[in-house]
């Protein structure tokens, strides 16, 4: 049985294990991501990420998002920058083309060594969110402890983004999961806690969907992006600092897209020793891996 390599990279602190399977016959799936994010008896971290063959014409390879309770997610901000960066460093290339299942995302090295991601339209329709109901998504007048009348948005994923006095003070372990699992949110959301800093400046907490607290969400700030423009509270650029550190945003009148700008770093290369899945069925495809 064959090992796999992985690199351990992150985004400001929000962490992934990054698997190569475009010439790797093996599948990943919901009990093989639980079992490698598991931060005890796997290699941990906030989502496994995997790097596939493109699909669609122009695409530069698919980028396959689980989170660490095995969920799959349609976007992910900082693995997107993360990926970018291994694809254009492959390719000797500043610029590629990452394809998600909520579509293509247009990357660039920027100044500083930081990468730029067009990560598409912001969507408010609540269908697209999705909520379980017909609500104004600007103002769906939900309340959870400190939390009150969220922006509900999608990047590609679902987001509340919730306007507060003071982000560090909102109880996120405990109103962010309740938040989560409402019915309103029938494939659950992502909650964000934004505090507005000046015209040009958030400050955000998040509680992410199937992962729970992390140090950044790059989605999660474009949905904060998007939101703080439809409410007015920014104009079309802003830094949103996170936990992990900044993000420098920008949202695109002209098409509604969001551009988000930072960090993509390696920590480290390792290898996934087969005895992680061998007892687990749909891994493997096409027959069984030797080494
Ligand atoms: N950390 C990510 C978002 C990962 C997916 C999210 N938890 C979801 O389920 O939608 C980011 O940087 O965007």
């Amino acid at each position: 049985m064959v090992a796999i390599p992985f690199l351990k990279m992150h985004g400001l602190g929000n962490d992934f294990v990054v698997i190569d399977l475009r010439h790797v016959p093996v599948v990943m799936t919901e009990d093989l991501a639980r079992r490698i994010a598991d931060r005890h008896r796997g290699v941990g971290c906030d989502q496994v990420i995997t790097i596939e063959p493109p699909r669609s014409a122009g695409a530069t390879a698919v980028m396959g998002i689980r989170n660490p309770d095995g969920s799959e997610a349609g976007a992910c901000g900082n693995a997107t920058r993360c990926v970018a960066h291994l694809l254009m460093s492959e390719n000797s290339t500043e610029q590629c083309v990452v394809e998600t299942i909520a579509g293509l995302l247009p990357s660039q090295r920027a100044a500083n060594g930081l990468v730029t991601v067009d990560m598409g339209p912001a969507r408010f329709d609540w269908h697209q969110v999705p909520l379980s109901e017909a609500r104004d998504t600007l103002h769906v007048g939900l309340s959870e402890g400190a939390l009150h009348d969220p922006v509900a948005v999608s990047m590609g994923n679902p987001h509340a983004v919730f306007f507060v006095d003071d982000a560090d003070a909102v109880p996120l372990t405990t109103d962010g999961p309740r938040i989560e699992h409402h019915p309103l949110f029938p494939a659950r959301t992502n909650v964000e806690a934004v505090q507005v800093l000046g015209r040009d400046r958030l400050r955000m907490r998040v509680w992410e969907r199937g992962a729970g607290i992390t140090s950044a969400c790059g989605s999660g700030a474009c949905a904060v992006m998007a939101a703080a423009v439809k409410r007015g509270h920014v104009d079309n650029k802003a830094e949103i600092i996170l936990d992990g550190g900044s993000l420098w945003m920008e949202w695109r009148p002209a098409d509604g897209h969001v551009l988000m700008t930072g960090p993509a770093t390696t920590v480290f290369q390792g290898v996934l020793d087969a005895s992680l899945w061998s007892d687990l069925s749909g891994v493997i495809r096409d027959g069984v891996l030797h080494g």
